[in-house]
């Protein structure tokens, strides 16, 4: 039997981000429905053709997303909370966007919106789709909650690719993955355990698909790859022995991925479905124990093309490693790791990167263009495609010997540092009397997170200067402009400590990595991040130092314009190698180190340029977090030493702020502490100040700003809803603890929300100062 090649799953925002305009179009009413639907088909067509074409004899469909797949199963199995269903017919995409994207802001615009009579829902919460830097939208389950097949998406897309004359290996979510994903719809309630109840809407939709034509359908379970208790084991076993019984001639390819299945193997094994796919990329140990504990007549799909990363594949090495389980097992598949949504898709795109290092890197095609070589070599013998693996190799060996990717000072600088370059020279409760003497500010002080809107005129300068049509004095003169503006409006609405606002940054990775030595960046290879939101992450393919000053300049000039504080703003180094495809020939770890330097660099230029405050972003440092906890300390020490690598190269007087999102810190709150940050702004509106209990329990004795005002919504929140929230801080922490500020960056809002929004916050300060003086 021949080994086949298969995907799990194709990046859906188009090569060129169709879907990106195409839905950002809609959302603003320029154009209607219909041209978004359309894109939507012609891409997912284009899709298909391109990977039959690419020879896979297994393509996916059901990959496709408006927004999130997570999404997708939440409305398709009818959990769409009562706030929605007032807003159309839940099958609709004016149901589906709102549960996306909250409805205030659209109020406003047409085109994909209709009979929404200024409803204000705010979206459902929002969080990270494992430990990538894509965002799902989190179901919520409650006791009451009626599942019924709402939509038939999977079904649909399986027609309209078998029309098309390709068929295709639909892909859903799990049950079991989905319901662990779920929060609770009211407190101390378990999603998990309305499992039987929604078994019935999977087995319809299975059935389906079946009388559809489907043979095989891949259904992804990745949180086998997590800690599972015995409740989750066995709800596992209940769904898949449902399936088995409930639905006749389909076969199921229980998908697992982001790592090993470790002590779930057994687990896994032992499910009544027809295939298993493992991801050897980040587990490749767990081969054998598959193998060796698969029954027979499992269908095995081997995830050896890593989904995560941009690398070139070894192709003779994984030969090396398959060759002989091809030799034992009949019912064999390859495919990338994971689904390849998390690569960008096309390399052949990338007119302008080093040649040298463009030779060692594949995208999502030249993936599948790997597997598809793979497969000839597994079926038809190496030397049926010698060449191919004669230039594969040379690639490989090219890189391992390039000296573009060993930086001898770099190294060498290393190995100098020593323990004294991670430790802040006087301990916190003496920096701060030193801060508080040279920084002045009052009680609850003000701030933001660092971004101010990139407006559309940003982004378009930023283009014509990257075409050439707008030249370095006309590109500096209005990022100039632009800056004094957010200056001056800033110091008249009385806010404390200032930003210069970020309209210089395309992001604030990307920005970094175009700076530093040792990293590589694409024109166009865009990362889904959230919904219409991508990122280019950098990648990082040598030893990585600095060779200049990346933001010394813009803070001086900021500074230049007012006597109050302007914040030194950095990404930190855990959150510049979260964000990059990261160099696999080296620890994580070491990579992280060798970033910290760099921005330690950063940090202390800005101190001698006169910055008293110096923030450093560490965004992704939960995210980062390993996903089984046996792997967490170790993590966690190395992290936070970068971070303090990056920090500790300053006078005791210059604050240090960090500022994180989408965190929860119960589970890390000692390592937190241990960044010994002096203020740390974190995301808390949407929880209501819950996640403040964590610092509040430890007593956390440095300061913190709790956010007050959801960013990530357009709606504009009231003083008194802000003074409420900082009223419910104060009762956790000390007044003199205490900062005020938003939830994170404004980029993605509007002038017209956040003038009034940060006006409020700044009222709401005020009020809470007044009522402390008062005792
Ligand atoms: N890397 C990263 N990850 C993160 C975050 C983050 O800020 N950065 N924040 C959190 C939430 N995630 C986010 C991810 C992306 C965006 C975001 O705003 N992305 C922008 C792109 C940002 C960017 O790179 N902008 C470039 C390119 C802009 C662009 O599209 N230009 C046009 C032309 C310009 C025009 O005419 O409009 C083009 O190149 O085609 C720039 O400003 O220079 C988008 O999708 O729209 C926001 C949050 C978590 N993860
Ligand atoms: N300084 C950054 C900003 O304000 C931090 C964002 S965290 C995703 O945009
Ligand atoms: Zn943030």
């Amino acid at each position: 039997m021949p080994v086949y090649v298969s995907n799990l799953g194709f990046p859906r925002i188009g090569p060129r981000r169709e879907l990106k305009t195409a839905l950002e179009s809609c959302w603003s009413g320029k154009t209607g429905r219909d041209a978004l639907l359309e894109t939507a088909r012609t891409l997912r067509a284009a899709t298909w053709r391109r990977q039959q074409a690419l020879g896979l004899d297994c393509v996916p469909s059901g990959d496709f997303s408006f927004y999130d797949q997570v999404l997708d199963t939440s409305v398709m199995v009818g959990a769409i909370p009562a706030a929605y269903r007032s807003l159309g017919a839940p099958d609709s995409l004016d149901v589906y966007f709102a549960m996306a994207r909250g409805t205030q802001a659209e109020s406003a615009e047409s085109g994909c919106s209709h009979g929404r009579g200024g409803a204000d829902v705010p979206a459902q919460e929002m969080t990270k789709w494992f430990d990538t830097n894509y965002h799902y939208l989190v179901p919520e389950i409650g006791p009451r909650q009626r599942f019924e097949l709402t939509t038939t998406k999977p079904v649909d897309e399986f027609r309209e690719a078998k029309a098309l004359g390709i068929h295709t290996r639909p892909v859903i979510i799990g049950p079991v993955t989905w319901l662990l994903l779920a929060k609770p719809a009211q407190e101390g309630f378990e999603p998990l355990s309305r499992l039987s109840d929604l078994l019935p809407v999977y087995v319809e939709l299975l059935s389906r698909l079946r009388d559809a034509g489907a043979d095989w359908v891949q259904i992804d379970e990745p949180a086998l790859v997590l800690d599972l208790d015995d409740a989750a084991r066995a709800a596992f076993r209940t769904a898949y022995t449902e399936f088995a019984e409930r639905v006749s001639g389909l076969k199921l390819m229980l998908a697992t991925y982001f790592g090993g299945l470790g002590d779930n193997l057994d687990t896994a094994v032992a499910l009544p479905v027809a295939g298993l796919h493992v991801d050897l990329v980040r587990a490749p140990e767990q081969l054998y124990a598959v193998a060796e504990k698969a029954p027979t007549n499992l269908t095995l799909s081997l995830g050896v093309v890593d989904g995560r990363n941009v690398w070139k594949t070894d192709l003779a090495a994984v030969l090396d490693r398959i060759e002989p389980v091809a030799a034992r097992r009949t019912k064999l598949l390859i495919a990338p790791s994971c689904s390849l949504l998390h690569a960008p898709i096309d390399l052949a795109l990338e007119t302008k990167l080093d040649p040298r290092v463009k030779d060692w890197l594949a995208f999502g095609v030249q993936k599948l263009e790997e597997l598809a070589l793979l497969g000839k070599a597994l079926n038809n013998g190496r030397e049926s495609v010698a060449e191919a693996l004669a230039t594969n190799a040379a690639s490989i060996a090219a890189r391992r010997a390039s000296p573009l990717v060993r930086d001898p000072a770099v190294r060498a600088r290393l190995a100098s540092v020593d323990a004294g370059w991670s430790v802040r020279s006087t301990p916190f409760a003496e920096r701060t009397v030193m801060q508080r003497a040279i920084l002045d500010l009052p009680p609850l002080p003000t701030t933001t997170i660092g971004s101010f809107p990139q407006t559309a005129e940003v982004r378009k300068a930023r283009a014509a200067h990257g075409k050439g049509v707008l030249d370095d004095a006309g590109y500096n003169a209005f990022l100039r402009e632009e800056t004094a503006r957010a200056i001056r409006w800033q110091e008249e609405i009385g806010l404390d400590v200032l930003v210069h606002g970020e309209f210089e940054r395309n992001d604030m990775v990307q920005y970094f990595g175009e700076q530093l030595s040792g990293f590589a960046f694409t024109r166009g290879g865009w990362v889904q991040s959230y919904g219409s939101r991508c990122v280019r992450p950098p990648i990082i393919y040598g030893d990585v130092s600095r060779p200049m000053p990346m933001t010394v300049d813009w803070w001086r000039y900021a500074q230049s314009l007012t006597p109050r504080p302007v914040k030194g703003m950095l990404t930190g180094p855990v959150t510049i190698l979260q964000w990059s495809f990261v160099r696999d020939d080296q620890s994580r770890a070491d990579t992280c180190r060798q970033i910290a330097l760099a921005i330690r660099d950063e940090v202390t230029d800005l101190e001698a340029a006169g910055a008293k405050i110096i923030q450093i972003d560490e965004a992704a440092l939960r995210e980062g977090l390993p996903l089984r906890r046996a792997a967490w300390q170790h993590y966690l020490d190395w992290a936070v030493e970068a971070f303090r690598l990056a920090a500790s190269g300053v006078r005791p007087e210059t604050q240090v702020h960090t500022h994180m999102c989408y965190s929860e810190f119960n589970d890390i709150i000692a390592a937190i502490g241990a960044m010994d940050a002096d203020v740390i702004s974190i995301e808390t509106a949407r929880s209501k100040m819950e996640l403040l209990d964590a610092f509040a329990t430890c007593s956390y004795p440095n300061e913190i700003g709790p956010g007050v005002y959801d960013i990530h919504s357009p709606r504009v929140p009231s003083t008194a809803e802000m003074e409420a929230l900082l009223t419910k801080a104060g009762e956790s922490l000390s007044a003199t603890q205490l900062w005020v500020n938003p939830d994170c960056g404004l980029k993605t809002r509007k002038w017209e929300d956040v003038k009034p929004a940060l006006e409020n916050m700044v009222t709401a300060a005020a009020a809470l100062r007044a009522r402390i003086r008062a005792y």
